[in-house]
C-alpha cells in the first residue's frame, strides 16, 4: 500500500531533464532552461540592518511601513497667498486683506477672519480655515497695499495645497521587500525619518576561470596562450550585482585541481561559476568530477552564443552551493550569465525579479537568423529622426569581446525567428542597467 505521508524524492537535476517530453538532447530552448533554473533556487534569508547610504543597491528584507504621514501636514505647494475658497466670489475679481505671512518650518499664529489672506512660501503649513492658494504671479496686478486680488476663475478651491499624507499615510506600506533599492528609494526612507534598513546579506559568489591556456595579466603570455578575460567580466557583472565576490584565479585543466577549487569554493560561497570547459571536448572528465560533487546537469541550450552550459549544485563540506559552468568562449560567458545567471542570483539574493525590459527598434539592416534557437546579437541601437534602428554590430563571433564592448543593446532574436529583412521591428535589450 502506498504510504500517503511520504513524500516522493525529489528528482536530481539529469533525471529531471531526460524526463522532459520535449527534451531535445541536441537543443534545450532557452526558456525551458530558464524555467528549470527558477525552481531550483532558493533564496538566502539572513537579514542584516545597514545605515540608509550604505542600504543603496541592498536587496530590502522586510515591507517598510511608514511611521508617519508624509507630508506630515497640509502645506502650500506654491509661494502665494492662501485663502479660503468659500470667500471668493464666482463671476468678478476678490480682494482679500493680508493679515500675515506663513514660513516654511512654522506654524502660522493667529486666527483668521472671513475675507482674509496670509502671505505663503511654498511648504509652508496651511494657516486653520484656509484651504487653497493662488501663486504669486496669479495675482491681479496693482493690488493695494495690504490687499491681494485674486482675478474670477483664476484658481479652484483647494489649489495648490499638498494634503497631509497625499504622498504616504501613516500605516501604509512604503516600499515592499525585495527590492533592489534606488536613489529614490533612499529618499522615500529618509522622508520617513527611517536611519536603519533590514537588507538580505549579500550573496558571496566563489569564481575562477578553466584552462591550461590561461594567463593572468601581468604574466608572460606564452605561445598559444590567452590571457584570462572571463574573469575580468565576471568580475564586473557580479560586482554590477552587489555580490560578494570571491577571485579563484586560474585552474588549470587537472581533475584534483578542479575538486579542490570546487570543494573550496563550495565551502565558502553561496554560488559557484566557472567559465571553459563545458564543451564536448572537455565535459568529460569535469562530468565525472560533477557526479562525485553534486547533481550537475550538463545541456546543450538552443541559442547562439552560449550553447554549452552545465547547471547545478555542488556539495562539500556539508554545505551545498548553486553551480553555473559557463561556456569558455568570451562573449558566451556573458550572454549566459545575463540570460541565466543573472536572474538565479537576483532569485537568490531574495530580490523581485522582473524581466528585463526589451524595447522595439527598426533593422536598419537585413539579419541572418536560423529558426530554432534564440540568437543574442550584439547590436547598436541609434536614434535618427525620432526613430530608434539598430544594426548588428560587425562581428558576432563568440569569441570577440571587441564588439561585445563596441554595442550598446542586444538584439534579441526569438527561437521561431527566421530571417529578418531590413526595416522589420526587432526586439532589443539594452545594456544601460544591465552591464
Ligand atoms: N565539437 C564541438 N566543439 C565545440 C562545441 C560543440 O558543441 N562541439 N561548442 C562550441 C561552443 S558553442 C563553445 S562556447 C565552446 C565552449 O567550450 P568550453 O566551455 O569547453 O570552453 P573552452 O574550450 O575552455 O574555451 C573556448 C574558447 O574560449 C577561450 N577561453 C576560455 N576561457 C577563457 C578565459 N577565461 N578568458 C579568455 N578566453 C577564454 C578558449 O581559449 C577557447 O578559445 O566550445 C565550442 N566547441
Ligand atoms: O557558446 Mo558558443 O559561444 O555558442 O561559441
Amino acid at each position: 500500500m502506498k504510504n500517503l505521508n511520504t513524500r516522493p524524492a525529489k528528482p536530481s537535476l539529469s533525471e529531471l531533464t531526460s524526463c522532459m517530453s520535449d527534451y531535445d538532447p541536441h537543443a534545450m530552448p532557452v526558456r525551458q532552461a530558464q524555467a528549470i533554473i527558477r525552481d531550483c533556487i532558493t533564496p538566502v534569508t539572513a537579514i542584516e540592518k545597514v545605515a540608509l547610504r550604505s542600504a543603496l543597491d541592498r536587496v530590502l528584507a522586510s515591507d517598510i511601513i511608514s511611521p508617519i504621514d508624509v507630508p506630515a501636514h497640509d502645506n502650500s505647494a506654491m509661494d502665494g497667498y492662501a485663502f479660503n475658497s468659500a470667500d471668493l466670489r464666482i463671476d468678478a475679481d476678490t480682494v482679500l486683506a493680508i493679515a500675515g505671512t506663513a514660513h516654511a518650518g512654522r506654524a502660522y499664529q493667529g486666527t483668521l477672519a472671513s475675507g482674509q489672506a496670509v502671505r505663503i512660501m511654498t511648504g509652508a503649513l496651511m494657516p486653520d480655515g484656509l484651504d487653497a492658494v493662488i501663486p504669486q504671479e496669479f495675482v491681479a496686478p496693482g493690488s493695494a497695499a495690504g490687499f491681494v486680488t485674486v482675478p474670477a476663475g483664476a484658481v479652484k478651491p483647494g489649489a495648490n495645497r499638498r494634503l497631509a499624507g497625499e504622498d504616504l499615510k501613516a500605516g501604509s506600506a512604503a516600499i515592499v521587500q525585495g527590492r533592489i533599492l534606488r536613489p529614490a528609494d533612499l529618499g522615500l526612507l529618509a522622508s520617513l525619518g527611517i536611519a536603519e534598513i533590514p537588507v538580505r546579506r549579500r550573496l558571496r559568489v566563489a569564481f575562477f576561470s578553466t584552462g591550461d591556456e590561461l594567463r593572468s595579466v601581468g604574466e608572460v603570455l606564452d605561445p598559444g596562450c590567452v590571457y584570462d578575460s572571463n574573469r575580468y567580466t565576471l568580475y564586473g557583472m557580479l560586482q554590477r550585482l552587489g555580490c560578494d565576490i570571491i577571485d579563484m584565479g586560474v585552474v588549470g585543466d587537472d581533475p584534483q585541481a578542479l575538486e579542490s577549487a570546487f570543494r573550496s569554493a563550495c565551502e565558502n560561497a553561496d554560488a559557484i561559476i566557472t567559465s571553459g570547459g563545458v564543451s564536448v571536448g572537455d565535459a568529460d572528465h569535469t562530468k565525472q568530477m560533477m557526479a562525485q560533487l553534486g547533481d550537475v546537469a550538463f545541456w546543450k541550450i538552443g541559442m547562439r552564443p552560449g550553447r554549452p552550459l552545465a547547471f547545478g549544485s555542488i556539495t562539500s563540506g556539508g554545505r551545498q552551493a548553486l553551480f553555473f559552468g559557463l561556456p569558455g568562449n568570451p562573449v558566451a560567458v556573458m550572454v549566459s550569465f545575463y540570460f541565466f545567471a543573472r536572474e538565479a542570483l537576483l532569485q537568490m539574493m531574495g530580490a523581485q525579479v522582473t524581466p528585463l525590459p526589451l524595447m522595439r527598434a527598426t533593422a536598419a539592416v537585413a539579419i541572418r537568423k536560423r529558426p530554432g534557437r534564440t540568437e543574442y546579437q550584439r547590436g547598436i541601437l541609434s536614434l535618427s529622426d525620432g526613430q530608434w534602428s539598430v544594426r548588428p554590430t560587425a562581428a558576432q563571433g563568440s569569441g570577440i569581446l571587441r564588439s561585445m564592448a563596441e554595442a550598446n543593446c542586444m538584439i534579441v532574436l526569438a527561437h521561431e525567428q527566421g530571417d529578418v529583412a531590413g526595416g522589420d521591428a526587432v526586439e532589443v535589450i539594452l545594456f544601460d542597467g544591465l552591464i
